[in-house]
Protein backbone atom coordinates (compact mmCIF):
# COMPACT_ATOMS: atom_id res chain seq x y z
CA UNK A 1 0.00 0.00 0.00
CA UNK A 2 1.52 3.30 -0.82
CA UNK A 3 2.47 6.46 1.32
CA UNK A 4 -0.98 8.16 0.09
CA UNK A 5 -2.45 5.40 -0.87
CA UNK A 6 -5.34 6.74 1.77
CA UNK A 7 -6.25 9.51 -0.60
CA UNK A 8 -7.05 7.46 -3.29
CA UNK A 9 -11.02 6.42 -3.21
CA UNK A 10 -12.27 3.38 -5.03
CA UNK A 11 -15.11 2.70 -6.69
CA UNK A 12 -16.73 -0.14 -8.73
CA UNK A 13 -19.57 0.70 -10.73
CA UNK A 14 -21.47 -1.68 -13.28
CA UNK A 15 -23.41 0.63 -15.86
CA UNK A 16 -25.85 -1.20 -17.06
CA UNK A 17 -28.69 0.05 -19.42
CA UNK A 18 -31.46 -0.87 -17.19
CA UNK A 19 -29.68 -0.11 -13.98
CA UNK A 20 -26.50 1.30 -12.49
CA UNK A 21 -24.74 -0.41 -9.46
CA UNK A 22 -21.84 0.90 -7.41
CA UNK A 23 -19.71 -0.84 -4.74
CA UNK A 24 -18.02 1.01 -2.06
CA UNK A 25 -16.03 -0.34 0.58
CA UNK A 26 -17.47 -4.00 -0.74
CA UNK A 27 -21.05 -2.23 -0.62
CA UNK A 28 -23.69 -1.75 -2.85
CA UNK A 29 -24.07 2.11 -2.49
CA UNK A 30 -26.27 3.10 -5.31
CA UNK A 31 -28.59 1.00 -7.25
CA UNK A 32 -30.68 3.05 -9.40
CA UNK A 33 -32.43 2.89 -13.23
CA UNK A 34 -30.13 4.15 -15.68
CA UNK A 35 -32.38 7.04 -16.10
CA UNK A 36 -31.95 10.72 -16.02
CA UNK A 37 -34.35 14.05 -16.18
CA UNK A 38 -32.70 16.73 -18.03
CA UNK A 39 -34.41 20.52 -18.63
CA UNK A 40 -34.44 20.90 -22.31
CA UNK A 41 -33.72 24.35 -22.65
CA UNK A 42 -30.77 24.58 -20.02
CA UNK A 43 -29.46 21.13 -20.22
CA UNK A 44 -29.44 20.86 -16.53
CA UNK A 45 -30.24 17.73 -14.78
CA UNK A 46 -33.55 17.36 -12.82
CA UNK A 47 -33.31 14.38 -11.51
CA UNK A 48 -31.81 10.95 -11.64
CA UNK A 49 -32.34 6.94 -11.35
CA UNK A 50 -35.60 6.04 -9.61
CA UNK A 51 -36.87 9.42 -9.26
CA UNK A 52 -36.70 9.84 -13.32
CA UNK A 53 -38.02 6.80 -14.12
CA UNK A 54 -41.12 8.25 -12.20
CA UNK A 55 -40.93 10.47 -14.75
CA UNK A 56 -40.57 8.81 -17.43
CA UNK A 57 -43.67 9.12 -19.83
CA UNK A 58 -44.84 11.44 -17.88
CA UNK A 59 -42.99 14.62 -19.09
CA UNK A 60 -43.83 17.65 -20.34
CA UNK A 61 -42.18 19.84 -22.81
CA UNK A 62 -39.54 21.45 -21.08
CA UNK A 63 -38.65 17.95 -19.38
CA UNK A 64 -36.84 15.10 -21.40
CA UNK A 65 -36.44 11.48 -19.35
CA UNK A 66 -33.30 10.04 -21.19
CA UNK A 67 -31.70 6.42 -21.05
CA UNK A 68 -28.26 7.19 -22.30
CA UNK A 69 -27.30 3.38 -22.48
CA UNK A 70 -28.62 1.58 -25.62
CA UNK A 71 -28.00 -2.46 -26.01
CA UNK A 72 -25.29 -2.19 -23.16
CA UNK A 73 -23.11 1.06 -24.85
CA UNK A 74 -23.43 4.43 -24.13
CA UNK A 75 -25.81 6.05 -26.80
CA UNK A 76 -25.85 9.97 -25.15
CA UNK A 77 -22.59 10.51 -24.27
CA UNK A 78 -23.38 13.66 -22.22
CA UNK A 79 -26.27 12.02 -20.61
CA UNK A 80 -24.25 9.16 -19.36
CA UNK A 81 -21.78 11.56 -18.29
CA UNK A 82 -23.92 13.61 -16.21
CA UNK A 83 -25.73 10.31 -14.86
CA UNK A 84 -22.26 8.80 -13.50
CA UNK A 85 -21.55 12.08 -12.03
CA UNK A 86 -24.54 12.59 -10.37
CA UNK A 87 -24.33 8.84 -8.96
CA UNK A 88 -21.65 9.11 -7.31
CA UNK A 89 -22.57 12.47 -5.84
CA UNK A 90 -24.97 9.83 -4.12
CA UNK A 91 -22.20 8.48 -2.91
CA UNK A 92 -20.36 11.57 -1.50
CA UNK A 93 -23.65 12.34 1.02
CA UNK A 94 -22.87 8.59 2.44
CA UNK A 95 -19.89 8.01 2.40
CA UNK A 96 -18.25 11.57 2.40
CA UNK A 97 -15.81 10.67 -1.05
CA UNK A 98 -13.72 13.83 -1.61
CA UNK A 99 -10.94 12.20 -2.16
CA UNK A 100 -8.65 13.86 -4.59
CA UNK A 101 -7.79 10.40 -6.55
CA UNK A 102 -10.52 8.64 -8.06
CA UNK A 103 -9.82 4.44 -9.00
CA UNK A 104 -12.82 3.25 -11.02
CA UNK A 105 -13.48 -0.09 -12.39
CA UNK A 106 -16.12 -0.51 -14.54
CA UNK A 107 -17.26 -3.17 -16.62
CA UNK A 108 -18.15 -3.34 -20.60
CA UNK A 109 -20.24 -5.55 -22.70
CA UNK A 110 -17.34 -8.36 -24.36
CA UNK A 111 -18.40 -6.85 -27.52
CA UNK A 112 -17.73 -3.19 -27.12
CA UNK A 113 -16.04 -1.77 -30.32
CA UNK A 114 -12.61 0.49 -29.54
CA UNK A 115 -15.18 3.71 -29.99
CA UNK A 116 -17.54 2.18 -27.26
CA UNK A 117 -15.13 1.43 -25.14
CA UNK A 118 -13.46 4.92 -25.08
CA UNK A 119 -16.71 6.73 -24.77
CA UNK A 120 -16.56 4.80 -21.50
CA UNK A 121 -13.11 5.75 -20.63
CA UNK A 122 -13.96 9.18 -20.94
CA UNK A 123 -17.12 9.44 -19.42
CA UNK A 124 -15.75 7.93 -16.14
CA UNK A 125 -12.85 10.56 -16.39
CA UNK A 126 -15.06 13.43 -16.96
CA UNK A 127 -17.03 12.27 -13.86
CA UNK A 128 -14.02 12.38 -11.63
CA UNK A 129 -11.98 9.47 -12.26
CA UNK A 130 -8.15 9.62 -12.26
CA UNK A 131 -7.36 6.01 -13.08
CA UNK A 132 -10.11 4.03 -14.97
CA UNK A 133 -10.19 0.28 -15.55
CA UNK A 134 -12.23 -1.73 -18.08
CA UNK A 135 -13.53 -5.15 -16.97
CA UNK A 136 -15.50 -7.54 -19.41
CA UNK A 137 -18.96 -8.12 -18.24
CA UNK A 138 -18.53 -12.27 -18.36
CA UNK A 139 -15.72 -11.96 -16.63
CA UNK A 140 -16.94 -9.74 -13.87
CA UNK A 141 -20.43 -11.96 -13.80
CA UNK A 142 -17.94 -15.17 -13.05
CA UNK A 143 -16.15 -13.33 -10.76
CA UNK A 144 -19.52 -12.45 -8.84
CA UNK A 145 -21.13 -15.45 -8.70
CA UNK A 146 -17.80 -17.03 -7.16
CA UNK A 147 -15.80 -18.87 -9.64
CA UNK A 148 -12.09 -19.96 -10.17
CA UNK A 149 -11.56 -17.54 -13.87
CA UNK A 150 -8.04 -18.56 -13.49
CA UNK A 151 -8.11 -22.41 -13.04
CA UNK A 152 -7.88 -24.95 -16.17
CA UNK A 153 -11.49 -25.55 -17.01
CA UNK A 154 -13.84 -24.41 -18.69
CA UNK A 155 -16.95 -22.31 -17.46
CA UNK A 156 -20.07 -20.68 -19.21
CA UNK A 157 -21.39 -17.82 -18.42
CA UNK A 158 -24.73 -16.15 -20.12
CA UNK A 159 -25.50 -12.94 -18.87
CA UNK A 160 -29.15 -11.50 -19.74
CA UNK A 161 -29.04 -7.84 -18.95
CA UNK A 162 -31.32 -5.28 -20.17
CA UNK A 163 -29.72 -4.48 -23.45
CA UNK A 164 -27.32 -6.96 -24.17
CA UNK A 165 -27.11 -11.04 -23.72
CA UNK A 166 -23.11 -11.84 -22.93
CA UNK A 167 -22.59 -15.45 -23.34
CA UNK A 168 -18.93 -16.21 -22.21
CA UNK A 169 -16.71 -19.41 -22.08
CA UNK A 170 -13.72 -18.76 -19.78
CA UNK A 171 -10.45 -21.02 -18.69
CA UNK A 172 -7.14 -19.76 -17.35
CA UNK A 173 -8.12 -16.00 -16.97
CA UNK A 174 -9.19 -15.26 -20.56
CA UNK A 175 -12.26 -15.71 -22.52
CA UNK A 176 -12.09 -18.40 -24.82
CA UNK A 177 -14.95 -18.31 -26.64
CA UNK A 178 -17.77 -15.80 -26.70
CA UNK A 179 -20.92 -13.65 -27.83
CA UNK A 180 -22.55 -10.75 -27.21
CA UNK A 181 -25.98 -10.35 -28.96
CA UNK A 182 -28.26 -6.96 -28.59
CA UNK A 183 -30.96 -9.04 -27.81
CA UNK A 184 -32.27 -8.93 -23.89
CA UNK A 185 -35.02 -8.04 -21.32
CA UNK A 186 -35.51 -4.63 -23.19
CA UNK A 187 -36.43 -6.71 -26.20
CA UNK A 188 -38.94 -8.76 -24.29
CA UNK A 189 -40.42 -6.10 -23.10
CA UNK A 190 -40.80 -3.96 -26.63
CA UNK A 191 -42.18 -7.32 -27.96
CA UNK A 192 -44.88 -7.03 -25.60
CA UNK A 193 -45.55 -3.79 -25.91
CA UNK A 194 -45.85 -4.45 -29.80
CA UNK A 195 -47.87 -7.56 -29.13
CA UNK A 196 -50.17 -5.66 -26.76
CA UNK A 197 -50.92 -3.24 -29.86
CA UNK A 198 -50.97 -6.03 -32.23
CA UNK A 199 -53.08 -8.72 -30.48
CA UNK A 200 -55.60 -6.52 -28.71
CA UNK A 201 -55.36 -3.24 -29.90
CA UNK A 202 -54.66 -1.71 -26.93
CA UNK A 203 -51.69 1.27 -26.15
CA UNK A 204 -49.03 0.35 -23.66
CA UNK A 205 -46.40 2.27 -22.73
CA UNK A 206 -42.28 0.64 -21.69
CA UNK A 207 -43.24 0.85 -18.35
CA UNK A 208 -46.76 -1.23 -18.26
CA UNK A 209 -45.17 -3.50 -20.81
CA UNK A 210 -42.20 -3.92 -18.19
CA UNK A 211 -45.13 -5.01 -15.18
CA UNK A 212 -46.32 -7.51 -17.75
CA UNK A 213 -43.29 -9.00 -18.01
CA UNK A 214 -42.78 -9.18 -14.36
CA UNK A 215 -45.87 -10.55 -13.52
CA UNK A 216 -46.78 -12.77 -16.60
CA UNK A 217 -43.20 -13.30 -18.10
CA UNK A 218 -42.44 -16.87 -19.55
CA UNK A 219 -40.36 -18.61 -21.39
CA UNK A 220 -42.53 -21.94 -21.47
CA UNK A 221 -46.72 -21.98 -22.20
CA UNK A 222 -46.42 -24.89 -19.85
CA UNK A 223 -45.44 -23.50 -16.25
CA UNK A 224 -45.73 -26.15 -13.00
CA UNK A 225 -46.29 -23.26 -10.81
CA UNK A 226 -48.68 -20.79 -13.37
CA UNK A 227 -48.82 -17.04 -12.45
CA UNK A 228 -52.60 -15.69 -12.34
CA UNK A 229 -53.84 -13.47 -15.56
CA UNK A 230 -52.80 -9.89 -15.12
CA UNK A 231 -55.31 -7.14 -15.75
CA UNK A 232 -53.70 -4.84 -18.23
CA UNK A 233 -55.51 -1.14 -18.63
CA UNK A 234 -55.04 1.34 -21.19
CA UNK A 235 -56.55 2.74 -24.14
CA UNK A 236 -58.06 1.34 -26.99
CA UNK A 237 -55.48 2.15 -30.14
CA UNK A 238 -57.92 3.84 -32.36
CA UNK A 239 -61.27 4.83 -30.13
CA UNK A 240 -58.64 5.85 -27.19
CA UNK A 241 -61.57 4.41 -25.02
CA UNK A 242 -60.51 2.67 -22.10
CA UNK A 243 -59.84 -1.53 -22.16
CA UNK A 244 -59.16 -3.94 -19.33
CA UNK A 245 -57.57 -6.97 -20.85
CA UNK A 246 -56.48 -10.34 -18.80
CA UNK A 247 -52.71 -11.16 -20.00
CA UNK A 248 -52.26 -14.88 -19.19
CA UNK A 249 -48.54 -15.97 -19.10
CA UNK A 250 -49.18 -18.50 -21.82
CA UNK A 251 -49.64 -15.56 -24.21
CA UNK A 252 -46.74 -13.74 -23.34
CA UNK A 253 -44.45 -16.96 -23.30
CA UNK A 254 -45.69 -17.12 -27.33
CA UNK A 255 -45.19 -13.73 -27.61
CA UNK A 256 -41.45 -13.90 -26.47
CA UNK A 257 -40.78 -17.12 -28.18
CA UNK A 258 -39.01 -14.83 -30.98
CA UNK A 259 -36.61 -13.59 -28.99
CA UNK A 260 -35.95 -16.38 -26.53
CA UNK A 261 -35.17 -18.20 -30.12
CA UNK A 262 -32.38 -15.72 -30.44
CA UNK A 263 -31.17 -16.36 -27.57
CA UNK A 264 -30.44 -19.98 -27.63
CA UNK A 265 -29.05 -19.84 -31.21
CA UNK A 266 -26.16 -17.86 -29.71
CA UNK A 267 -25.81 -20.19 -26.74
CA UNK A 268 -25.54 -23.21 -28.89
CA UNK A 269 -23.20 -21.18 -31.54
CA UNK A 270 -21.19 -20.05 -28.35
CA UNK A 271 -20.92 -23.93 -27.18
CA UNK A 272 -20.28 -25.18 -30.92
CA UNK A 273 -16.53 -22.67 -30.80
CA UNK A 274 -16.10 -24.12 -27.58
CA UNK A 275 -13.13 -26.60 -27.11
CA UNK A 276 -14.40 -30.24 -26.90
CA UNK A 277 -12.26 -30.42 -23.40
CA UNK A 278 -13.83 -27.36 -21.89
CA UNK A 279 -17.11 -28.63 -23.64
CA UNK A 280 -16.62 -31.08 -21.40
CA UNK A 281 -16.26 -29.61 -18.51
CA UNK A 282 -19.18 -27.03 -18.86
CA UNK A 283 -21.29 -30.51 -20.13
CA UNK A 284 -20.34 -31.86 -16.48
CA UNK A 285 -21.08 -29.07 -14.31
CA UNK A 286 -23.24 -27.05 -16.20
CA UNK A 287 -24.00 -23.37 -17.18
CA UNK A 288 -24.10 -20.17 -15.02
CA UNK A 289 -27.04 -18.36 -16.05
CA UNK A 290 -27.45 -14.39 -14.51
CA UNK A 291 -28.34 -11.03 -14.96
CA UNK A 292 -31.56 -9.44 -14.85
CA UNK A 293 -33.40 -11.44 -17.74
CA UNK A 294 -32.63 -14.81 -16.46
CA UNK A 295 -35.47 -14.04 -13.88
CA UNK A 296 -37.92 -14.75 -16.59
CA UNK A 297 -40.21 -18.04 -15.42
CA UNK A 298 -38.95 -21.44 -17.02
CA UNK A 299 -36.04 -19.94 -18.99
CA UNK A 300 -33.83 -22.04 -17.08
CA UNK A 301 -36.15 -25.11 -17.96
CA UNK A 302 -36.26 -24.18 -21.76
CA UNK A 303 -32.31 -23.92 -22.20
CA UNK A 304 -31.89 -27.26 -20.48
CA UNK A 305 -34.38 -28.67 -23.06
CA UNK A 306 -32.60 -27.05 -25.67
CA UNK A 307 -28.81 -27.67 -25.19
CA UNK A 308 -29.13 -30.79 -23.12
CA UNK A 309 -26.56 -29.34 -20.76
CA UNK A 310 -27.88 -28.29 -16.60
CA UNK A 311 -28.22 -24.14 -15.91
CA UNK A 312 -27.95 -22.67 -12.87
CA UNK A 313 -29.42 -19.07 -11.61
CA UNK A 314 -26.93 -17.36 -9.71
CA UNK A 315 -27.43 -16.13 -6.46
CA UNK A 316 -28.54 -12.40 -6.67
CA UNK A 317 -28.65 -12.19 -10.55
CA UNK A 318 -29.26 -8.79 -10.99
CA UNK A 319 -26.22 -8.20 -8.44
CA UNK A 320 -23.79 -10.16 -10.02
CA UNK A 321 -21.68 -8.10 -12.35
CA UNK A 322 -21.12 -5.63 -9.45
CA UNK A 323 -20.11 -7.91 -6.96
CA UNK A 324 -17.87 -9.17 -9.67
CA UNK A 325 -16.52 -5.27 -10.53
CA UNK A 326 -16.07 -4.66 -7.02
CA UNK A 327 -13.94 -7.68 -6.27
CA UNK A 328 -11.70 -7.00 -9.66
CA UNK A 329 -11.70 -3.52 -8.15
CA UNK A 330 -10.05 -5.01 -4.79
CA UNK A 331 -8.03 -7.04 -6.30
CA UNK A 332 -6.90 -4.32 -8.93
CA UNK A 333 -3.09 -5.66 -9.33
CA UNK A 334 -3.82 -9.24 -9.20
CA UNK A 335 -6.02 -8.96 -11.38
CA UNK A 336 -4.22 -6.51 -13.89
CA UNK A 337 -4.41 -9.27 -16.84
CA UNK A 338 -8.51 -9.16 -16.77
CA UNK A 339 -8.53 -5.39 -17.37
CA UNK A 340 -8.26 -3.22 -20.38
N1 LIG B 1 -38.34 -10.98 -12.47
C1 LIG B 1 -37.93 -10.64 -13.70
N2 LIG B 1 -38.40 -11.30 -14.79
C2 LIG B 1 -38.02 -10.97 -16.02
N3 LIG B 1 -37.16 -9.95 -16.30
C3 LIG B 1 -36.68 -9.24 -15.26
C4 LIG B 1 -37.02 -9.54 -13.91
N4 LIG B 1 -36.38 -8.66 -13.08
C5 LIG B 1 -35.67 -7.85 -13.88
N5 LIG B 1 -35.83 -8.18 -15.19
C6 LIG B 1 -35.25 -7.53 -16.39
O1 LIG B 1 -33.84 -7.57 -16.30
C7 LIG B 1 -33.32 -6.47 -17.06
C8 LIG B 1 -32.26 -5.75 -16.24
O2 LIG B 1 -31.26 -6.65 -15.89
P1 LIG B 1 -29.82 -6.14 -15.44
O3 LIG B 1 -29.93 -5.13 -14.36
O4 LIG B 1 -29.00 -7.35 -15.21
O5 LIG B 1 -29.38 -5.40 -16.80
P2 LIG B 1 -28.29 -4.27 -17.04
O6 LIG B 1 -27.01 -4.68 -16.37
O7 LIG B 1 -28.83 -2.95 -16.67
O8 LIG B 1 -28.17 -4.35 -18.63
P3 LIG B 1 -26.94 -4.63 -19.62
O9 LIG B 1 -26.04 -5.62 -18.91
O10 LIG B 1 -27.56 -5.21 -20.85
O11 LIG B 1 -26.33 -3.30 -19.88
C9 LIG B 1 -34.48 -5.56 -17.39
O12 LIG B 1 -34.85 -5.73 -18.75
C10 LIG B 1 -35.59 -6.06 -16.46
O13 LIG B 1 -36.87 -5.85 -17.01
Amino acid sequence: MGLFSFLTQEIAIDLGTANTIIIHNDKIVVDEPSIVALDKNSGKLIAIGEKARQMHGKTHENISTIRPLRDGVIADFHAAEQMIRGMIKMINSKARLMSPSLRIVICIPSGSTEVEMRAVRDSSEHAGGREVFMIYEPMAAMLGIGIDVEAPEGNMVVDIGGGTTEIAVISLGGIVSNKSIRIAGDDFTADIKEYMRHQHNIKIGEKTAEDIKLKVGSALPDLEDPPPDFIVRGPHQMTALPMEIPVSYQEIAHCLDRSITKVEAAILATLEHTPPELYADIYQKGIWLTGGGSLLRGLERRLEEKTKIPFHISDDPLHAVARGTGIALKNVDMFQFLMR
